[in-house]
């Protein structure tokens, strides 16, 4: 009989594994090192910021950091895990500076819960709110520092609540961030069976629509004020299914009955940070940056398109441009509009004059650097 090789022995595989972990063990232990070093820099420029009497959270030099590294990363770690890991080392130093309140549409478990721990990472103090206009409220009267609301769906367009409030409060954006919305039907027993109605935010409902109406036609749809009321409500009501996030599923103890039902498989949610202006400064320039505004013009023909000719003129590209009614009764419309660049940039500032003059209102909503992921 031919001689048939040995396998491999268990042992000598699992002493290469030893050896590897113990690497990466050590690999680890200098990392905390070095992470403990940056954390100490970083409370040494916080000392400085409370000297000067200046704020924290600078929204551009966290996009410059993060810019900047996957400028240089050579792997193998993916270019696009470089942001997540250096938002959450950036929000543990923050916090040794000072404890960053976020507002949001709460309970726990929302997209926008998942926004702002996107955006600030998870050394925050979490402010869950029950309404995107307590958000504003909140973060108006001071009881948190920033707010984040949804500003737009890719399926569904513009959140018209946060647009109007935009216009009505002294609140201002210093950042936007993005998500991907997977909804998920959720149900505290793992059926579609006698479910009397599916509770979730009127978003939810409607970016769900198709899948509702070819799975549960003649089911309820109930508005209620966010998913994550709808599947606290699931959890108390078993006749009750929720449209929400997995995270939200494992919050409340439901089952994920039928897993990705948007109607949109890219549905994507974005986000707006807000804060006061007597309490946060405009962001500096990052070289990357966004300019959102609100404006309105007399109502003749050619007028919006005179509005627009500086941004043409100056070479400033708009990347959004929405209407919304005045609710004048008189077929007004506010414009809402965003640019490419920074007011600190002159022919930026330029466009920015030239276009106030030819507004009958304008209104600069913020400045801030664009997502980076
Ligand atoms: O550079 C600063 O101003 C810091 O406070 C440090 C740091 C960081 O960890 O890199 C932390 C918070 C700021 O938002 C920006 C950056």
């Amino acid at each position: 009989m031919a001689d048939t090789p040995l396998p491999p022995s268990v042992p000598a595989l699992d002493d290469d594994l030893l050896a590897l972990r113990r690497q990466i063990d050590a690999v680890d232990r200098e990392l905390l090192a070095l992470l403990n070093k940056r954390a100490s820099l970083a409370q040494a420029v916080g000392e400085i910021k409370k000297k000067e009497g200046s704020v924290v959270f600078r929204p551009e030099r966290e996009a410059q950091v993060i810019d900047g590294l996957k400028a240089v990363n050579q792997g193998p770690l993916k270019t696009e895990s470089v942001a997540p890991i250096w938002r959450e080392i950036m929000s543990a130093c923050r916090a040794l500076e000072t404890p960053t309140r976020v507002a949001y549409l709460g309970p726990a478990g929302t997209f926008s819960e998942l926004a702002a721990l996107g955006f600030f990472g998870s050394s925050i103090v979490r402010v869950p709110c029950a309404s995107i206009d307590e958000v504003f409220r909140t973060t108006t009267a001071g009881a948190a520092d920033f707010g984040v609301v949804p500003v737009e769906n890719s399926t569904e367009g513009v959140v018209a609540r946060s647009l109007d409030l935009f216009l009505t409060t002294p609140l201002f954006i210093i950042g936007e961030t993005s998500l991907y919305v997977r909804h998920n039907l959720l149900r505290k027993h793992n059926g579609l069976e006698g479910i009397a109605a599916v509770c979730a935010h009127p978003q939810a409902l409607a970016q769900c629509h198709l899948w509702l109406s070819n799975h549960l036609p003649q089911v309820e749809r109930r508005p209620v004020a966010s998913n994550a009321e709808g599947a606290r409500l699931a959890s108390e009501d078993p006749s009750l299914a929720a449209i929400a996030s997995e995270r939200a599923a494992s919050e409340y103890g439901l089952h994920v009955v039928a897993p990705a039902i948007q109607d949109d498989p890219h549905n994507r949610t974005r986000f707006a940070i807000v804060t006061h202006p007597d309490r946060h400064p405009q962001p500096k320039a990052s070289g990357h940056d966004c300019t959102s505004l609100v404006v309105s013009v007399v109502n003749r023909p050619g007028a919006v398109h005179d509005m627009l000719v500086p941004l043409k003129q100056y070479g400033v590209s708009m990347t959004r441009f929405e209407s919304r009614p005045a609710r004048s009764g008189q077929w007004e419309y506010y414009f809402y509009i965003d640019i490419q660049g920074h007011p600190d940039q002159p022919h930026v500032a330029q466009a920015l004059k030239e276009l106030r003059d030819a507004c009958a209102f304008f209104k600069l909503l913020g400045t801030y650097p664009v997502d980076v992921h």
